[in-house]
């Protein structure tokens, strides 16, 4: 198939160079020029293991890139991976969605008529009703007639950043929602070639478009509360003294529970549960409900960096002294530091007068835009020199492996937020609920 995917980051960049890889023609249409020459040139405009090799491969070729939004014409579906923020009250801002879906009805309208309806799959995560009542009106808007010129489709996306790409092509599910059998029947097509690939069945949910946008947040509000229930269990385990992920090992044997998003610690951050959670709850608050349990999941999420640092305030009062924050991404995998759970716990480093030396392998850069005046190390034994504590934010690999490089701190104080670190001699350890 010939598609256009609209929005090329994270999401849109994995899902345009894995639809081109599995066979079809695609075009990204992005309004930063960086990111369209990068594609252009082979070269990823983001971090994300396996995502290179396949622009390699395709970017200038099967996959191209543009800012002319003139090429959705050219095209029979077009997705929209276009960002979905939070307002200041938390709910949906969805300008950059509503300005996407203009820019594609004036682009078709531009090219008169059309055989077949042009359809516009909502890719990004939106909250019910959006597709339908502001999307398509949006398309609409340009005096194209839905039905006859265009047609809506959702089709939420469940990839992690860290794993996008083995994500996409290896789905536990996809989700097609829609109103017209001419849809349903281009999502199949279109994702033909990913289901004869996928290692295994892929169950396929086809179901209305409101249905399809709350499958979205329904997982999300899930998964984000099944983390803050473990670390709410988990805060008790401390209170005890009994170990959090000896007991989250156990009751993830009841399938019922399963093994899976069990890990306890300094919560859950990132692009989307912070902002997707706070979006369906104002949603929810809007229509006259209050979703008490998401909410309280939140305020849990909002508490665990300073229930960290007072584990560090128990051992070392940091005024005036060297502390090494090891990992800023939002989670290993990753150089995106989008809601990461560093920034609390920088902050309130920074409120008791400490001096914040960071370090993570790939998300620096990033977190120096945002804070351009705490130091940063090249690597995790750097920062910890001469620390007189050590807060691990984010699960890379690479900490687990460090050992004599907590000799050189001046007092060797280290709380894990995640469980990377292996308790030793020789160092004051702190699990944050173990
Ligand atoms: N990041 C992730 O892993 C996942 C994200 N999602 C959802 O996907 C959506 C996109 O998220 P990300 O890819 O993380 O966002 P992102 O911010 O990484 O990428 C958005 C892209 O859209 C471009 N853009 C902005 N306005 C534009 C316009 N008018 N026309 C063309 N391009 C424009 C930006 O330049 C940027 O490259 C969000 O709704 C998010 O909730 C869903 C599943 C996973
Ligand atoms: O909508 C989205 O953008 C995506 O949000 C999450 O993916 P992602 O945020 O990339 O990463 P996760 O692996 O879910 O981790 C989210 C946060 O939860 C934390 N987490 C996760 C699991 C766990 O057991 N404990 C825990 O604290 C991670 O450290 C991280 O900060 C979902 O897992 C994806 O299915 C979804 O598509």
């Amino acid at each position: 198939m010939n598609v256009s995917i609209v929005g090329s980051g994270y999401v849109g960049t994995t899902v345009a160079a894995c639809l081109a890889d599995l066979g079809h023609e695609v075009t990204a249409i992005d309004i930063d020029e960086g990111i369209v020459a990068a594609i252009n040139d082979g070269e990823s405009p983001i971090h994300e293991p396996g995502l290179d090799e396949l622009v390699a491969e395709h970017g200038g070729d099967r996959l191209r890139a543009t800012t002319d939004y003139a090429a959705v014409r050219e095209t029979e579906l077009t997705m929209l991976a276009l960002p979905t923020p939070s307002n200041e009250d938390g709910s949906i801002d969805l300008q950059y969605m509503e300005a996407g879906a203009s820019s594609v009805g004036e682009a078709l309208a531009a090219g008169g008529d059309r055989e077949e309806p042009h359809l516009v799959v909502t890719k990004s995560t939106v909250v019910p009703t959006t597709t339908e009542e502001r999307l398509a009106a949006r398309i609409a808007d340009a005096g194209l007639e839905r039905g006859t010129d265009f047609l809506v489709a959702s089709n939420p996306e469940f990839q992690r950043e860290g794993s996008a790409v083995t994500d996409f092509l290896n789905p536990d599910k996809l989700v097609f929602g829609a109103d017209d059998e001419r849809a349903f029947a281009m999502l199949r097509v279109l994702y033909a070639p990913l289901r004869e690939a996928a290692d295994g069945e892929v169950p396929t949910v086809e179901t209305g478009i409101a249905e399809a946008e709350m499958i979205k947040y329904a997982n999300n509000a899930f998964l984000a509360s099944k983390v803050s229930l473990i670390n709410d269990i988990g805060n008790v385990c401390k209170e005890f003294g009994v170990d959090a992920y000896e007991v989250a090992d156990a009751i993830g044997l009841d399938d019922r529970i399963g093994e899976r998003f069990l890990r306890s610690g300094v919560g859950w951050g990132g692009s989307c549960f912070p902002k997707d959670t706070d979006a369906i709850i104002s949603a929810a608050r809007e229509r006259g409900y209050d979703p008490a349990v998401l909410s309280a999941a939140v305020e849990l999420n909002d508490a665990q960096p300073e229930r960290l640092l007072s584990l560090l305030d128990d051992h070392v009062d940091v005024g005036g002294k060297r502390v090494a924050v090891l990992g800023l991404a939002f989670k290993p995998g990753t150089d995106d530091i989008r809601n990461t759970r560093a920034v609390p716990v920088i902050e309130g480093l920074q409120e008791r007068g400490a001096g914040v030396v960071a370090y993570d392998p790939v998300a620096t850069e990033n977190m120096r835009e945002r804070y351009p005046d705490i130091e940063y190390a090249g690597s995790a034994a750097e920062a910890l020199e001469d620390a007189s504590g050590a807060v691990v934010v984010t699960d890379w690999d690479e900490f687990a492996a460090l050992d004599a490089e907590f000799d050189e701190m001046a007092d060797p104080i280290v709380v894990d937020g995640r469980r990377i670190i292996e308790r030793r001699d020789g160092i004051t350890y702190e699990g944050l609920t173990w």
